[in-house]
């Protein structure tokens, strides 16, 4: 039976997105905690309205321990909303944990720098695993769409639904930020592809650490000319040298010298952090 609005109770708005507003929900029949992602789709052209469709069905794909889960969707036709239900991260966002360190002078230890690069690369493997034949690249790895569990481990958020957002809409306009973690082959309007999402781990990976991105400017223009030149300092002194290597293996301006998934996860020195993990 499908799920209807008074299914769950709303606790609290958790923050306004690219494409809509979360709010942090109670399941009233076994109390449990949620999210929903709500979004009006009364102004989207039926191309959006096609891909956002097709977004939801691949979110309903993805079953991973470092995915967020997916729950179910409702559909309020009177109002033209969609209500996406997902899992609750109760340890927020990097990009709230980047922010909180940098305002207390705090920084990430090097273990739970090395588990958010393992975990987050663990679930950039499920996306990139074909789904008959379509690539469920994320397209938009970032600080703010990668949320924490109780138990710190690494949830990958937001897919694609940032992409739905129909470019002319208000919220289109109000939530572009500055594109820090744009690599050099979008910087040339080449092809976005598997090896992008490794340069935006890298990127998130250093400024998780240093506290601010590799590459940094007051435009757009400067911001391009930095990352197609991918020099960028070494990381703060207190994280090891094979830390600092293995990210900036990633960072690397030529796609073929940047690592895939599977060496990433397949080096000697990942694999002893993962059994550490484990
Ligand atoms: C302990 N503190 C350091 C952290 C406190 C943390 N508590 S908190 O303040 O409610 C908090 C803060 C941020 C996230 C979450 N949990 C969460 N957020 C999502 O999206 C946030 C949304 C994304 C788009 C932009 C607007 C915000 C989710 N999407 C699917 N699951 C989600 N879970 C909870």
């Amino acid at each position: 039976m499908p799920a209807s609005l008074d299914d769950f109770q709303v606790i609290s708005t958790i923050g306004t997105g690219s494409y809509g507003t979360c709010k942090k929900i109670c399941r009233k029949k076994d109390g449990k905690i949620l999210v929903w992602k709500e979004m009006e789709y009364g102004s989207m052209t039926e191309a959006e309205k096609q891909m956002l469709v097709s977004e939801v069905n691949l979110l309903r794909e993805l079953h991973h321990q470092h995915i967020v889960k997916y729950y179910d969707r409702i559909i309020d036709r009177t109002k033209a909303m969609i209500y996406i239900i997902m899992e609750y991260c109760e340890g927020g966002d990097l990009a709230t944990l980047i922010a909180a360190n940098k305002k207390n002078g705090e920084s990430i230890t090097e273990d739970f720098a090395w588990k958010i690069l393992i975990q987050t690369t663990l679930a950039l493997k499920e996306c990139h695993r074909r789904k008959n034949g379509q690539a469920v690249l994320h397209r938009d790895l970032k600080p703010a769409n990668v949320f924490l569990d109780k138990d710190s481990n690494v949830k990958l958020g937001d897919f694609g639904l940032a992409r739905v957002l129909h470019s002319e809409s208000s919220f289109a306009q109000t939530y572009v930020g500055t594109p820090y973690y744009m690599s050099p082959e979008l910087v040339n309007n080449l092809s976005y592809n598997e090896k992008s999402d490794i340069w935006a781990l890298g990127c998130m990976m250093y400024e998780l650490c240093a506290l601010s991105p590799p590459f940094t400017a007051s435009n757009q223009s400067e911001l391009n000319r930095k990352i197609r030149l991918g020099d960028f300092p070494r990381l703060p002194l207190k994280y090891s040298i094979e830390l600092d290597m293995i990210i900036r293996k990633m960072i690397q301006v030529e796609v073929s010298q940047r690592p895939s998934i599977g060496s990433i996860l397949a080096d000697p020195l990942v694999q002893k952090r993962r059994e550490a993990l484990e």
